[in-house]
């Protein structure tokens, strides 16, 4: 490849946070920007930042830009990137979701789209990114509208070293039985988890291999991994497209559902289902 040719270089950078949600030139102060997401980016941001010294250095008189992972999910809904945690306490230290694998979720739904023949903005898809990161994405119109990473890429699937969805009190009860420190969690479940953690192997064909082989970790790995995912398109499904009839009544079922109980079911914009006097616990299932 001819060098001189070059007229930009791109650097794929994990995290925007609230700065970033475009792409961006990349000067002194944006790199030191970039530096302080690092706490949210253990595995991804020292790498990037390595890679942006090296190619400034290298090419000093070309732009560099910087393509922000998070950007694509800057569309978020509020409803959607917002934690059920302390408002205050949330806004203070930037506590919210804000997804990853934007590049990657961008393109495969405006690809989906083109291959259908349709506008990207008429279609809505739920998207897939399965690599050793891994992140479900619900895109609606050529919009992220949900997805399942948060505040870093350690919510969500099960993904080759890292945990994905775990009860947050995991890691309170870590610290507290374990005595383990924060660095240790988080080493934890970001390195030594997700299929590296239940099988030995972050690698899907090492993974598939051990299951051949009769491995009931390995088997057990995948099943895990795979009902995560299940769960991830059922819940964008349901958003954007609730079932009329399957539904479960947990409590004080005889009342009429309002306000969170009625829009659970039914999100704006979906078409009425007639809805049926339930028992306190009633399961309504279409026959087989
Ligand atoms: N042909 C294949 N069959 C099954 N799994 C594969 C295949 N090729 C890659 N993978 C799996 O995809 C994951 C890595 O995906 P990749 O997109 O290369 O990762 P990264 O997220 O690091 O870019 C690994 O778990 C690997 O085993
Ligand atoms: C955000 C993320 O998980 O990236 P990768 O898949 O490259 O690890």
């Amino acid at each position: 490849m001819n060098l001189s040719m070059l007229t930009v270089v791109g650097h794929r950078v994990l995290h925007g946070g609230e700065e970033f949600s475009a792409p961006t030139i990349i000067d002194d102060a944006v790199e030191r920007t970039i530096a302080q997401a690092a706490p949210l980016g253990p595995l991804h941001i020292p790498a990037n930042l390595a890679g942006i010294s090296a190619a400034r250095e290298a090419f000093p008189n070309l732009p560099h830009v910087a393509i922000f992972d998070t950007a694509f999910h800057s569309t978020l809904p509020e409803e959607a990137y917002t934690y059920a945690v302390d408002r205050r306490v949330a806004a203070e230290h930037g506590v919210r979701r804000y997804g990853f694998h934007g590049t990657s979720h961008a393109y495969v739904s405006r690809e989906t789209a083109r291959l259908m023949g349709r506008p990207t903005n008429e279609v809505n898809t739920i998207v897939l990114h399965l690599g050793n990161g891994a992140s479900a994405c619900a895109v609606k119109g050529g919009l992220s509208v949900d997805t399942s990473m948060g505040l870093t890429p350690l919510e969500g699937l099960v993904m080759g070293t890292r945990s994905g969805d775990v009860d947050p009190a995991v890691t309170l009860h870590l610290a507290r039985t374990a005595g383990m420190t924060p660095d240790e969690v988080d080493t934890l479940l970001n390195r030594h988890s997700g299929m590296m953690g239940l099988t030995g192997y972050s690698d899907m064909r090492d993974v598939n291999a051990a299951i051949e082989a009769g491995s009931h970790e390995a088997k057990v790995g995948m099943d895990v991994y795979c009902r995560r995912i299940r769960g991830y398109v059922g819940n964008y499904y349901a958003q954007a497209r609730p079932p009329r009839r399957d539904h479960v009544h947990c409590g004080r079922g005889r009342e009429r559902p309002r306000g969170p109980r009625r829009r659970a079911r039914r999100p704006r914009g979906a078409s009425a289902s007639r809805s049926t006097p339930s028992a306190t616990l009633a399961a309504r299932r279409r026959p087989p």
